[in-house]
């Protein structure tokens, strides 16, 4: 089945400062087309200003960031308007309009960028706010409901115009375990049904093991790692390992910057019994949430499984048994689904993009 495939967002080099404050420089990675990436990192380590960067709102001082053949850091700003269209964006708090009602927040972008009648408008508002669980809502104003159905109804105004990048600001902040979990189902949903490109900016662990494709970690100024979930989950990189595992041990420290002495006591305490917080009890490849029954096969997971098999032989022994067992129990349970064997085996799949240029993507630097 042939079917068209997202934007990819190409940044290399980025460096962005405030005066004299660095918030992160020389960030490289690649955004694969059609694929659900994560950004994480702790408190303070620049994400949203990183998400605000690729819609040109902030503008770092180095670097490129190159959408659909165009530099956005280089562009007029009549391109960089075109650009824009293509992109659907969930800030942290909804941003809607105070003095509207969700109806009218979510047909804005319609009114605002294309001429269709109000009819029209009114289909494809109806459509959004039913694809998030919001329909009987419409006339409430976002002062009158929960910051979970603020949330959802940014949500259905970032899909109006059929964006095909989608840029999600911390869907979870604010909103509870449950709430999270349906939020992250209607992205992947979203997915499934048009291949955007989705990047998610987030310090929630649960969301990371169980959402993304791809998984990227800033940390001291850096991109510490960005690559495909199965090498992240697996890595032995102390920052990443921590991070995912939501423990007390490791480089990260209350204030993010720890030193070697305060890792050396902390380790002791664990050490004597100490519990370090987290869950690490529930390691590696954890299984990822698919699109809900009934909806189109997410065709990311076969292009993310086609460049990780290219790569895997760089991997740790233990990391390429660990990948190559998730593959077998995804297959088995998609073969168990009712869905044809083989949904992984496209070797000859001439869709799939060859999208990472060096190794610093995998944290191999
Ligand atoms: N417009 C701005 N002007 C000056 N400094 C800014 C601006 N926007 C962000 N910063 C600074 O950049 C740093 C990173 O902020 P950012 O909000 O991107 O972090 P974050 O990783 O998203 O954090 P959190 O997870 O807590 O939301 C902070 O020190 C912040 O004060």
């Amino acid at each position: 089945m042939e079917v068209a495939v997202g934007v990819e967002v190409a940044v290399e080099g980025l460096t962005k400062s405030f005066g004299s404050q660095r918030i992160w420089q020389d960030v490289t990675l690649t955004l694969p087309a059609g694929e659900v990436s994560a950004l994480l990192g702790p408190s303070g380590t620049g994400k949203s200003v990183f998400l605000k960067s690729l819609i040109g709102l902030l503008r770092p001082e180095q670097g490129s960031i190159v959408i659909d053949g165009t530099d956005i850091l280089q562009c007029s700003s009549k391109e960089l308007y075109e650009i824009r269209k293509l992109f659907g964006v969930l800030f942290q708090d909804g941003a809607l309009f105070g003095s509207m009602n969700l109806y009218d927040n979510v047909a804005f972008p319609l009114r605002e960028h294309t001429k269709k009648s109000e009819s029209d408008i009114r289909k494809i508002v109806m459509d959004k706010l039913e694809l998030v669980g919001l329909l009987g809502a419409e006339d409430k104003l976002p002062g009158e409901i929960s910051g979970g159905m603020r949330k959802r109804a940014g949500l259905a105004r970032a899909l109006v115009l059929d964006p095909q990048i989608i840029l999600v600001d911390e869907p979870d902040s604010g909103l509870d375990p449950v709430r999270t979990t349906y939020i992250s189902q209607t992205l992947i949903d979203i997915n499934a049904e048009i291949d955007a490109t989705i990047l998610i900016v987030s310090h929630n662990i649960n969301l990371a093991r169980t959402v993304p494709d791809n998984i990227g970690m800033l940390f001291r100024r850096e991109l510490v790692m960005f690559g495909p979930r199965e090498v992240l989950l697996t890595s032995d990189e102390p920052v990443v390992k921590q991070f995912l595992n939501g423990t007390m041990i490791g480089p990260i420290g209350m204030s993010e910057e720890k030193d070697e002495a305060q890792m050396a006591h902390e380790q002791a305490l664990v050490d004597a019994g100490h519990h370090a917080g987290g869950v690490e009890d529930v390691e590696g490849i954890v299984p990822q949430m698919q699109a809900t029954p009934g909806m189109p096969e997410r065709q990311a997971v076969g292009r993310r499984h086609q460049r990780v098999r290219q790569i895997l032989h760089t991997l740790p022994e233990s990391a390429q048994a660990a990948i190559l067992q998730s593959y077998d129990q995804e297959e088995a349970a998609h073969v168990a689904a009712g869905v044809p064997a083989g949904y992984d085996a496209r070797e000859d799949d001439t869709q799939v993009i060859p999208v990472y240029r060096d190794d610093q993507q995998y944290g191999q630097k």
